[in-house]
């Protein structure tokens, strides 16, 4: 017998052919899945629709869409156990990036297919769900700049120039922010909290590693004197991220918590998983093990180790014993 899901798609995100990418998308999966289709419409948003495919108690929900699309979607399945699949059609594609999801048509297909599904974290934002990341500050001005007219001429090179035009007006605020055993107050240009983040997302890389299923966020501070430094904090987390280091830099910080009070002298503007969400002070909690995803299957990493050229070594297998 077939699988069944509901499918949501946003037939105006990105810029490609929304007919044609629905016909690819329905010729990999129909033949195994059942799809009952949704589309999101300028009223009635991918959160409506998959809190009422929720309701309904579907075998599971694919989402597909740019980024808005995937997280509002993904924000209404947190906690319900529901499996969730992304097929990725936007400017960006940090969710599928940050969970290791194929971020092409057919690699999202076939990903929902094989059917694996890892449990991650979730997180909520001043009562929002939230599954990637929480900017305050610099991202936050940066995404309302990328307005859709300029993501539909430029794509991804939009956030690129809104991140320049903005670099132009950096400005600091004070923050205090507060865990669950500590406050922390400084100045910073941008404040990030991040449960999962694509190396992209650059002032979300403090941090070597963002752990997706650990039930912690993690925070980075990005505290440049003036442009310069701005500039090249901004660098440094672009290369650390690359190479999977912690940034190492006296004006960047980072840690670790299940929650963060975040207050700004003056509000800072927060984008959420991409969108615009109000202004501080925002609080920020995660939720562990909050949603199902499809992922892709990936080989069991056996422990690395190296004896073999030890001086006089003797390995003994302690099973062998017991046989
Ligand atoms: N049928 C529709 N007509 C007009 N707007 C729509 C429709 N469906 C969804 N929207 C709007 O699309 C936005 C979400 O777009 P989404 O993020 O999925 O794509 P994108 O903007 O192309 O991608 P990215 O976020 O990666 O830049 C929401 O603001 C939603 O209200």
């Amino acid at each position: 017998m077939n699988r069944s899901a509901c499918l949501i798609f946003n037939p105006v995100a990105g810029n490609g052919d929304p007919e044609q990418d629905l016909a690819q998308i329905c010729s990999i999966l129909e033949p195994q899945i059942d799809l009952d289709i949704y589309f999101t419409t300028a009223e009635i948003d991918a959160d409506q629709l998959a809190h009422e495919a929720v309701g309904r108690g579907v075998d599971a929900i694919i989402a597909s869409g740019g980024d808005g699309t995937l997280s509002a979607a993904a924000a209404a399945v947190v906690g319900s156990n529901i499996p969730f699949g992304i097929i990725s059609r936007g400017t960006a594609n940090a969710f599928a990036t940050a969970l290791g999801i194929p971020d092409t048509i057919a690699g999202a297909c076939q990903v929902i297919l094989q059917g694996n599904t890892r449990v991650v974290d979730a997180a909520n934002c001043n009562g929002h769900p939230m599954v990637l990341l929480a900017g305050i500050g610099f991202e936050a001005e940066t995404v309302e700049r990328a307005d859709r007219e300029a993501k539909n001429r430029l794509g991804v090179l939009a956030y690129i120039l809104a991140g320049l035009q903005q670099l132009r007006s950096f400005e600091t605020f004070e923050v205090e922010i507060e865990t669950e055993d500590r406050t922390i107050k400084s100045t910073a240009a941008a404040v990030t909290v991040a449960n999962a983040a694509p190396a992209t997302s650059v002032f979300a890389q403090g941090p070597a590693g963002i752990i997706v299923d650990d039930g912690l966020l993690d925070l980075t501070i990005v505290a440049p004197a003036n442009k310069a430094a701005a500039i090249a904090a901004t660098f440094h987390l672009f290369q650390t991220a690359s190479t999977g280091n912690a940034a190492d830099r006296d004006d960047i910080g980072y840690l670790r918590a299940k929650q963060f009070k975040i207050t700004t002298n003056p509000p800072q503007k927060i984008v959420v998983d991409g969108e615009i969400l109000g202004a501080t002070p925002v609080e920020i909690h995660c939720i562990p093990g909050g949603l199902n995803i499809f992922v892709p299957l990936t080989e069991e990493v056996e422990p690395v180790e190296k004896l073999n050229r030890l001086p006089n070594v003797v390995i003994e297998d302690k099973r062998s014993k017991l046989l």
